[in-house]
C-alpha cells in the first residue's frame, strides 16, 4: 500500500516534512536534546561534520565522533514533538520515500536523550548525572497507538492509587528503556531511577508562580511513591513519548539527564552548562564503543 500524501509529507527536495532531512542524512545512532543551542555543544567534539540542517525546533548535525557516524538532533520541549522526531526518523529509515512503500527490512536506531531534569528525591543532588530505567508518562502519548499489550499496568495503577490522581487528567502509562544500552552506559557515578515526564515545567511539575494549583501535594505524593521498591526520580518533559515510540517503532533507546534542580531542596544548579558538558563527553565516548 502507498502512503498517501497527507499521511506521509515529503517537501520539494523529498525530504521528510519537519525535520527537513534525507534518508542519507541520518546515523543510526541519534543523540536527541530538547535545545536547539546544545546540538552544537554536542558536536563541537566531533572530528567532521557532514550536515547541518535547522527548520522549526528540529536542528540536525551528523558526523563523526572518533570514526563512529552519530546524529545529534534537537526536539524543543515536550512530548507532542517527540511525536513528530520519532515518527519522521522512522520515516527515515523503515520507510522507501520514493515509492511510498513500508520497507520489508527495517533499522533499529540507538536513541540517546541527553537532557536535563529535576530531582524529586533529596538524595539526587543538583549536577548529578541520571539514566532513566523506565518513564512514566503523564502525557497520553503512548494512549494514542496500539499499546495496550506493552503497558505495564501494576505500575501504573499503583502509582494512581497512592497519588489519588485524579481521572481528569490522562492516565500515566509506564514504559522501560532498552536495558542493554542502559547496561552499557551505567557507571558507579551515574544515579539509575524512574523518570516521570511531565506536559508542563510549571503547574504539571508543581511549581507555583501566580496560578493556585489543583493539588498542592502532587509533588510530595509523587516522591512518596513507592511500588516493589522503585521510586520516582526526577521530572522532564520528553522521556516516555521517546521510550513509549521506541518501544511501538522497535528502535532501542535511553535517556540520560543532568540533573538542574532538587524540587525537595529548593535548588538549582549554578554551573549547569558544565554539568551539560561532562554528562555529553561521557557519553559520547561511551557511544563510540556502540
Ligand atoms: O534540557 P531539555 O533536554 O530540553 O529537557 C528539559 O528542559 C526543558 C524544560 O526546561 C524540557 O524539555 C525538559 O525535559
Ligand atoms: O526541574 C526541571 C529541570 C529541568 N527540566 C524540567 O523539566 N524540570
Amino acid at each position: 500500500m502507498q502512503l498517501p500524501q497527507s499521511e506521509l509529507i515529503l517537501n520539494k527536495d523529498g525530504s521528510i516534512y519537519h525535520l527537513n532531512l534525507l534518508p542519507k542524512e541520518i546515523a543510526d545512532t541519534i543523540i536527541t536534546v530538547g535545545d536547539p543551542e546544545r546540538v552544537e555543544s554536542v558536536t563541537r567534539f566531533f572530528d567532521k561534520i557532514e550536515v547541518s540542517k535547522h527548520k522549526r525546533e528540529f536542528k540536525t548535525q551528523t558526523g563523526y565522533y572518533k570514526n563512529k557516524r552519530i546524529t545529534v538532533i534537537s526536539t524543543g520541549i515536550g512530548t507532542d514533538n517527540i511525536d513528530i522526531v520519532l515518527n519522521e526518523l522512522d520515516a527515515l529509515v523503515n520507510i522507501d520515500l520514493k515509492t511510498r512503500q513500508l520497507k520489508k527490512e527495517l533499522t533499529s536506531l540507538n536513541i540517546i536523550r541527553l537532557g536535563t531534569s529535576g530531582a524529586i528525591q533529596q538524595n539526587i543532588p543538583i549536577d548529578s548525572i541520571l539514566i532513566s530505567k523506565k518513564a512514566l508518562g503523564f502525557d497520553g502519548l503512548f494512549h494514542y497507538y496500539e499499546s495496550k499489550h506493552l503497558r505495564d499496568l501494576a505500575f501504573e495503577n499503583a502509582f494512581v492509587e497512592q497519588t489519588q490522581w485524579d481521572e481528569a487528567k490522562n492516565y500515566p502509562y509506564c514504559v522501560p528503556g532498552d536495558s542493554d544500552l542502559i547496561a552499557h552506559f551505567d557507571n558507579e557515578n551515574t544515579y539509575k531511577g524512574v523518570t516521570a515526564t511531565n506536559i508542563g515545567f510549571y503547574g504539571p511539575q508543581g511549581r507555583k508562580l501566580r496560578l493556585e494549583l489543583a493539588d498542592n501535594a502532587l509533588n510530595t505524593k509523587i516522591e512518596n511513591f513507592q511500588y516493589n521498591s522503585e521510586k520516582i526520580t526526577n521530572l522532564e518533559m520528553e522521556t516516555s513519548g521517546i521510550y513509549a515510540l521506541s518501544l511501538l517503532l522497535g528502535h532501542r533507546a535511553i535517556s540520560i539527564n543532568a540533573i538542574m534542580a532538587n524540587r525537595i531542596n529548593g535548588t538549582f544548579s549554578k554551573q549547569g552548562s558544565k554539568t551539560v558538558e561532562s554528562m555529553i563527553i561521557q557519553a559520547l565516548d561511551r557511544i563510540a564503543l556502540l
